[in-house]
């Protein structure tokens, strides 16, 4: 048995999820049992460094070490904090994503994730794994989505065709077909999909940013576009653009679906003078338009199930337009539930997910699916730091 701290900040770039795990078994036996878990926020003006440097602001070299050691500090606090007294072996840190850039063939991706390894190791005294997404982009993947090989063991059912479907600031799915998920049989990643689908709360965040003056970051219980109606020519609009019909593997960020692309949809919407209401509930609607056209176009059957993960899942306008769009694809009643109802937390699977991964790669077990990220081949994930001197 590990026991391993998972940190991860999304595209929400809301804070660091931190979980605390304990691991056995590898792959198809993989357990991971949840010990604790904690968001610590970012200090305001972290996060307003950040979010700057991901709408494309430009730093210097001495700025970027700054800010890349001020991450790497906050999360070593992070774990220090959640570890209290218990102690724990490893840390799988994913960083904060500042940039990503899809591969173009034949130029490979790049993705930049902050926070360095040695920091957070030094500062912690505990050995950490950090830059995940460089040994799948270097085999020619995407970078991402990651989570998707923990989805399969951690979700993978023998009966259900499901999606594991996240929702933070982008959106991505994992498709797990069913799986003779026992140790001797061992699952079967070969039918299985996983990909961006574009944005999830990174609009609807910008949004409410905008109409409050930056009072509130984000539409509680989606009780705000639940008071509006979407505008549908608006939305017919929106769904041209070209990342909801490439298909698979594909990844995406806050390049394609941040600060500009809303400035387009506010200038979008000014012919049609939508109330705040309206541009909530059609900026809502575009999240669950996008899955529902990536579901309708790229999945090889219906889904019976869809666990729902990340801040999204926690929207019950969302969940209620989600579940309406998918039963009028499908014709049947397609299970809506979250990743809780299986026994995963949702608000926490992408920090446990990296705790897996970097069990995984210590014990030199591949990470990716090179079925999900477009990889030539399976890849070691992460880059390991040991603390050279102890806690210092
Ligand atoms: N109760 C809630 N009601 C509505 N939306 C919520 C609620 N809780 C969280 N959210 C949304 O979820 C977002 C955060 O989600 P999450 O933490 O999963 O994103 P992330 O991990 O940063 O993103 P990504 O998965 O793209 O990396 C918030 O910015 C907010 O928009
Ligand atoms: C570059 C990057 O940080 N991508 C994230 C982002 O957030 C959601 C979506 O876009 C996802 O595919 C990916 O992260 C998750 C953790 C992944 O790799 O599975």
């Amino acid at each position: 048995m590990t026991r391993v701290i998972g940190l991860i900040s999304g595209t929400s770039v809301d804070g660091i999820d931190a979980a605390m795990v304990d691991i056995t078994g590898t792959e198809s036996d993989l357990q991971v049992e949840w010990i604790a878990g904690t968001t610590y926020p970012y200090p305001e003006p972290l996060r307003q460094k950040i979010l700057a440097v991901c709408a494309g602001n430009s730093l210097s070299m001495a700025e970027f070490a700054e800010l890349d050691d001020a991450i790497a500090q906050t999360f070593a606090d992070a774990a220090l904090t959640l570890q209290g007294d218990n102690p724990v072996e490893l840390i799988g840190s994913h960083g904060q994503t500042v940039y990503h850039r899809p591969p173009q063939t034949p130029q490979l991706g790049y993705s930049l994730q902050l926070g360095r390894g040695a920091v957070i190791a030094q500062l912690t005294g505990i050995p950490t794994i950090t830059n995940f997404r460089a040994g799948d982009i270097a085999a020619g993947g995407q970078g991402a989505p990651l989570v998707p090989k923990v989805d399969l063991y951690l979700l993978g059912d023998r009966h259900h065709y499901q999606c594991v479907q996240n929702i933070g600031g982008i959106g991505n799915v994992a498709f797990i077909p069913p799986q003779q998920n026992s140790p001797s049989m061992g699952s079967n990643s070969s039918q299985m999909l996983g990909w961006d689908t574009g944005p999830g709360n990174s609009l609807i965040d910008l949004a409410v940013e905008y109409l409050t003056n930056g009072e509130a970051t984000y539409d509680g219980d989606g009780a705000w576009a639940a008071q509006g109606l979407p505008c549908q020519a608006l939305l017919d609009h929106w769904l041209q653009h070209p990342f909801f019909h490439e298909p698979p593997p594909k990844s995406t960020g806050r390049e394609l679906f941040g600060w500009d692309y809303f400035r387009r949809c506010l200038s979008d919407a000014e012919p049609y003078s939508l109330s705040p209401e309206d541009l909530l509930a059609t900026l809502t609607e575009l999240t669950v338009e996008a899955i529902a056209i990536n579901y309708r176009s790229f999945l090889p059957v219906p889904p019976s199930r869809v666990l729902l993960c990340g801040g999204g899942s926690r929207n019950s306008y969302l969940k209620q337009r989600l579940q309406k769009r998918l039963q009028e694809i499908y014709g049947q009643s397609v299970a809506l539930l979250t990743t809780d109802d299986m026994g995963v937390n949702a608000d926490f699977k992408e920090a446990i997910a990296f705790a897996v991964l970097a069990y995984w790669r210590q014990q030199g077990i591949p990470g990716n699916l090179p079925e999900c990220t477009g990889a030539k081949v399976p890849a070691l994930l992460g880059e390991i730091h040991n603390p050279i001197l102890g806690k210092f």
